[in-house]
């Protein structure tokens, strides 16, 4: 379920007077998504019919942040990457408020998320993660990561919360807790003369975000945990959520096919390749960590469902068993 905050047609109807994006045909909730509240609307202007995808933005996304999210998407679409578009009103403003929310509409992205990861995708992805990185190198302005390694042990102790953790999976919070002793010293500098190159990285570009049609890419979408931070770390968000199979298994083929897309476009410094089992262990542990944290913070009978930890705490015992550049198909 995704759609936390009703819109009624007289607040729509006059939302809609900002825009110049013609008159409204149709208007659904969309089901998929747990973050905000997001709908399409699909307008007809001049004989054509145009869809829009309008977002709520609800609790978790910091108001504040909102122009960084939303500038960043435009800087991106305007260097001809394929990502939403957000559309400006009248009065220049793409960000404004709707039902007591902020609220923004972007354009509609056409193609369908991959429910079944293939070998054949690993290739476009990892070309269009380096479009991504290449294309924001020069929007200017910067956003930490706000779920970054220094964030790992609070979260930890967090979900450890009133026991909540040791009860759901006995062990776990030690496990993660001599995982983060053997991941954070060795954690890649971001600054200074052996610092790994940073940039725009999209964070989270799982396949239900990234959408294919006729076998290549045709949009990457939710960029709300963009921020500045390694460009290799999102190279190895990406090993995670891509190649590895739905029996656990680390696919070397996919992974080697995800690096050789992504230095089509970008080629990685021997340091970045280098660093690529820490920042996989790394990226396992920021995974497992909030969807540990969610496990034991969703209350019973919500309507979210939960993502299971521990098929992000498998992945993180397969990047510290493994630890050889050949494991990762480099
Ligand atoms: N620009 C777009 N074009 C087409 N469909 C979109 C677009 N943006 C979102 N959608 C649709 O809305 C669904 C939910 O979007 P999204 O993944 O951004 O949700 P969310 O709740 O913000 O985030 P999360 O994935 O973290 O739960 C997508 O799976 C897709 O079906
Ligand atoms: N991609 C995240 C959810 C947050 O968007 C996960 O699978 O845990």
């Amino acid at each position: 379920m995704a759609v936390y905050t009703e819109v009624g047609d007289e607040a729509l109807a006059g939302f809609l007077t900002e825009y110049d994006i013609g008159r409204l045909t149709a208007f659904r909730g969309i089901a998929e998504g747990v973050e905000n509240s997001n709908f399409v609307l699909r307008t007809t202007q001049d004989g054509t019919d145009r869809d829009f995808i309008l977002t709520l933005y609800e609790k978790r996304v910091n108001p504040v942040e909102l122009p960084w999210f939303l500038g960043l998407m435009r800087h991106l679409a305007m260097r001809g990457l394929s990502c939403p578009l957000p559309v400006a009103g009248r009065d220049g403003l793409a960000l404004r408020e709707l039902a007591g929310r902020p609220a923004a509409i972007t354009t509609f992205l056409p193609g369908v998320w991959p429910r079944h990861v293939s070998v054949e995708h690993c290739a476009p992805l990892g070309a269009a993660l380096a479009a991504l990185h290449v294309a924001g190198q020069d929007y200017a302005t910067e956003r930490p990561n706000g779920l970054g390694p220094e964030a790992w042990r609070p979260l930890l102790r967090a979900a450890r919360g009133n026991g909540g953790t040791e009860q759901a999976f006995p062990g776990l919070s030690e496990e993660l807790d001599l995982a983060l002793d053997r991941i954070l010293p060795s954690w890649p500098a971001m600054r200074g003369e052996s610092a790994l190159p940073r940039g725009q990285i999209h964070a989270d570009l799982f396949p239900d975000n990234v959408f294919f049609l006729d076998g290549t890419i045709s949009g990457l979408i939710d960029f709300y945990f963009a921020c500045t931070d390694l460009l290799t770390y999102d190279v190895a968000i990406c090993l995670n959520a891509w190649c590895f199979g739905d029996d656990g298994t680390f696919n070397v083929t996919c992974a080697r096919r995800l690096l050789e897309g992504y230095q089509s476009v970008r080629p990685l410094t021997e340091a970045e390749r280098t660093a690529l089992p820490v920042l996989c262990a790394g990226a396992a542990m920021r995974f497992a960590l909030t969807r540990l944290y969610d496990w034991v913070n969703t209350p019973a009978g919500a309507m979210v469902t939960r993502k299971d930890p521990m098929a992000y705490v498998r992945r993180l015992r397969f990047h510290l068993a493994s630890p050889t550049l050949e494991a990762y198909g480099v």
